[in-house]
């Protein structure tokens, strides 16, 4: 386990409630030094966890590029491991976040500076659920980035240095400023990338997908009430599970608990058929079509609050 402190077991839904856009939304800041693997590890908690990753650095990269008036500003301040000003930023993280469907988000490179914090509080009253810390060393960090090999204009050795006194100077008194709401929870981020998830999957754990019941309602069928994470993690699993498959109804339900719920039948595909019969498209359609499906299995309500942990998947045995 690496050094998660300030980090209660369970995360403690904030007492305001955020909404954005006429919808209720959660967010967490990701922060760390440049090169801690922030991005990395919020790809991980998307595939797992649902939520949608919003890097203010890579909103900021694609504004120069879609040449907007503000691009060769944003531009030359990443070049010198500056900070844009928060009126820019909030203005690409609040498109996205309203744009977007979903309702938990990882705000990653966010806030950066005691202007950012304030700012992006007043204009969109959202305070985070919690604030993830990457903590790395600056010779590890530094390793990383000139590694990374992504073309950036700001992964050089004479930049690197500027962003790392930036975030010293910046970037450390908002994390201090959430330290002392409790709201920090830090991770040992010079592990290696594996090491760094599991602790990053405790501290996410209450986000944690959960399969309220899946079943096999006939040979062939699963028929599943899930909640969160999304639709597409589960079917992912799925398709991990069974090499194809495909859902052939979806409804979405809430649930008693008011948590968003999905229910959800899917079913194996049929094996692909052979090239030679694929050219014939009459027959390979009829044999990729779904067959009607027979028979689904009848929920009793007990049944709806059976609680298996889809990460776990422990109903893997009882999917024949
Ligand atoms: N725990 C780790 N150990 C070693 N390399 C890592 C680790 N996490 C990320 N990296 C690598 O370091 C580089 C920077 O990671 P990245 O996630 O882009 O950092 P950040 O978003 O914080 O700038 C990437 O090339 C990534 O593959
Ligand atoms: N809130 C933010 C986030 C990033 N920026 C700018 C300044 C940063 O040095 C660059 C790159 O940020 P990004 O988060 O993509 O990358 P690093 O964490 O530095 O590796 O973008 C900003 O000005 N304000």
């Amino acid at each position: 386990m690496g050094t998660v402190v300030d980090a209660p077991a369970v995360v403690a839904e904030e007492a305001t409630e955020n909404t954005l856009g006429g919808k209720k939304v959660t967010v967490v800041f990701v922060l760390g030094g440049p090169g801690s693997g922030k991005g990395t590890q919020c790809a991980n908690i998307v595939e797992h966890f649902g939520f949608t990753h919003l890097s203010a650095g890579d909103l900021l990269r694609a504004e120069i590029k879609s040449g907007s008036e503000n691009g060769t500003m944003i531009e030359n301040m990443i070049k010198e491991g500056k900070i844009v000003p928060s009126e820019v930023t909030i203005k690409l993280l609040q498109d996205a976040m309203i744009k977007n469907e979903n309702d938990k988000f990882l705000i990653d490179g966010f806030p950066r500076n005691e202007e950012n914090r304030a700012a992006f509080e007043n204009v969109t009253k959202i305070s985070p659920a919690f604030v993830l810390f990457f903590e790395c060393s600056e010779e590890e960090m530094e390793r990383r980035l000139l590694g990374r090999n992504q073309g950036r204009v700001d992964d050089n050795i004479e930049t690197i240095k500027k962003r790392f006194k930036t975030f010293v100077e910046s970037s450390l008194p908002v994390i201090e400023y959430y330290s002392s709401k409790g709201k920090v929870k830090k991770i040992d981020a010079a592990k290696p990338i594996p090491e760094v998830f599991e602790d990053v999957k405790t501290i996410f754990s209450p986000y944690a997908p959960k399969l309220l019941f899946g079943a096999p309602s006939s040979g062939d069928h699963i028929h599943i009430i899930y909640a969160y994470p999304s639709r597409s993690s589960l079917f992912s699993k799925l398709v991990g599970m069974w090499g194809r498959c495909e859902p052939v109804s979806k409804h979405s339900i809430r649930h008693a608990s008011s948590e968003h719920t999905g229910h959800w039948s899917c079913r194996r595909a049929p094996a692909r058929p052979p090239r030679a019969r694929r050219l014939n498209t009459r027959s390979a359609h009829a044999h990729r079509r779904p067959e009607k499906m027979t028979a689904v299995h009848t929920l009793r309500p007990q049944e709806l609050f059976l609680p298996v942990e889809a990460s776990s998947w422990a109903v893997r045995s009882r999917i024949g």
